[in-house]
């Protein structure tokens, strides 16, 4: 009989290697943060999973982890309830951000399943309900970039500010990845400068669904000026302004659904968001949801409300990806590509290297559990880069500064 009781959880912060890539919130600094998890088993069987890399995340998993010793990796209401009195029973350094306790279960939840899809020889797809897609697609994540970090050469994909540069690098994603969809990260430049390079991608790519993500960029009146330009041009218009108030307006003025990631972001947001109906599109993320089971729930609320779904992504590495796409493959209402920043990185974190998109989708990855295995060399130098680059959290302000002294951060900013 396989003893499902964890006998240990470990947290091992990571840096790796991340593109001045632009966003309403600055640039990305040159080593974008990460976390990977490990539970592992009486029988020694060890789940993996990778979540945040901030200080308080780390803290408060690492706070938790004497706490699961003896719970059963099946135990999901057990996690969230150590969770609970974990983060917020008085955890030192809590700030009662609320967004923290579905983080942290999420970080651990993801290392549960994959513990118990290894020790009973079966996939997390599986264990999730079953596999309802072959094959999980994903979008091409265009961004604003800068040359090169500030104070370094430019990287190979150079400068792009330019609905040409930006047309030069939707075709790298496409002709390299394959993917059919095209989201455009915004909130940068002036709107007519980004729509603009909209309209680029729309004559390079007749085909292609397009997305915009302005980040809450843009005030109310802004959005509604550019909607004549934006209908018919994209699928779904990402959170274009603040809060569900303001999208409401949007909402009320066009038929182009509106998506989120940034203001329907926990279960008490959906009341709210459908009594307003400010968003038809939830952009779900594991990582922030409080885990696969808590997204599962989730995509049911969304077809029971006719909402649509799709899946956000920020920078990340291998066990993610695996994570999001049994979770997609397992997801019968998905009803958008998934966003992944995973083609704007280099490093990798499992074994075998990185993962390749084959006409811009994902096969469930093979073997039981999340079917990947941890690199324990590229842990060990991921770690070590954590601890030399210093950083405790993203700041894409400052490092916006440092090519641009005096920038400040704005939402909304046009
Ligand atoms: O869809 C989104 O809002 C994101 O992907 C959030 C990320 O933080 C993105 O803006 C980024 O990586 O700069
Ligand atoms: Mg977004």
């Amino acid at each position: 009989m396989t003893d499902l009781r964890i006998a240990d959880c470990r947290i091992t912060p990571i840096a790796f290697y991340d593109p001045p890539l632009l966003n309403n919130g600055g640039c990305h600094q040159p080593f974008a943060l990460r976390s990977v998890i490990e539970v592992e088993t009486e029988d020694g069987v060890i789940g993996l999973g990778e979540s945040y890399g901030t200080r308080s995340l780390i803290d408060a998993v690492a706070a938790l982890a004497p706490d699961l010793r003896g719970m059963a990796v099946t135990d999901l209401n057990g996690l969230w309830a150590r969770a609970r009195t974990r983060v917020q029973g008085g955890m030192p350094g809590y700030t009662g951000d609320e967004r923290l306790l579905p983080r942290v279960v999420s970080a651990v939840e993801v290392a549960m399943w994959d513990a118990l899809g290894k020790a009973t020889g079966q996939r997390v797809v599986d264990l999730l309900g079953g596999q309802v897609r072959e094959t999980v697609p994903f979008s091409a994540y265009l961004f604003y970039k800068f040359a090169g970090h500030a104070g370094q050469p430019a990287d190979d994909w150079g400068e792009v500010l330019s609905p040409e540069r930006l047309v030069d690098e939707a075709r790298r994603f496409i002709e390299t990845h394959g993917f059919r969809a095209i989201k455009l990260k915004a909130g940068i430049l002036p709107p007519e400068e980004e729509v603009a390079g909209l309209e680029a991608l729309r004559a390079a790519f007749p085909e292609a669904p397009l997305r915009i993500d302005p980040n809450g960029g843009w005030h109310v009146h802004t959005a509604l000026d550019l909607l004549p330009r934006l209908e018919g041009l994209v699928e779904y218009l990402e959170d274009p302004t603040v809060g569900i108030d303001g999208n409401a307006v949007i909402q009320a003025r066009t038929d182009v659904p509106l998506a989120t990631n940034m203001y329907v972001v926990a279960q008490s947001h959906l009341p709210p968001n459908m009594a307003q109906d400010a968003f038809r599109v939830i952009l779900s993320d594991h990582h922030y949801w409080g885990g696969l089971k808590a997204s599962r729930d989730l995509a049911e609320i969304c077809r029971i409300w006719g909402l649509g779904l799709s899946m956000h992504s920020n920078s990340h590495l291998g066990i993610s990806l695996a994570a999001m796409t049994h979770l997609a493959a397992a997801t019968p209402n998905l009803t958008y590509d998934c966003d992944t920043h995973y083609p704007w990185q280099v490093d990798e974190v499992v074994e075998g290297g990185r993962f390749e998109f084959r006409d811009g989708s994902l096969s469930v990855p093979e073997g039981p559990g999340l079917g990947v295995t941890l690199d324990r060399d590229a842990l060990a130098r991921l770690h070590q880069n954590y601890l030399d680059c210093g950083y405790t959290h993203r700041d894409d302000e400052s490092e916006m500064q440092k090519h641009q002294p005096g920038w400040r951060f704005q939402r909304p900013r046009y």
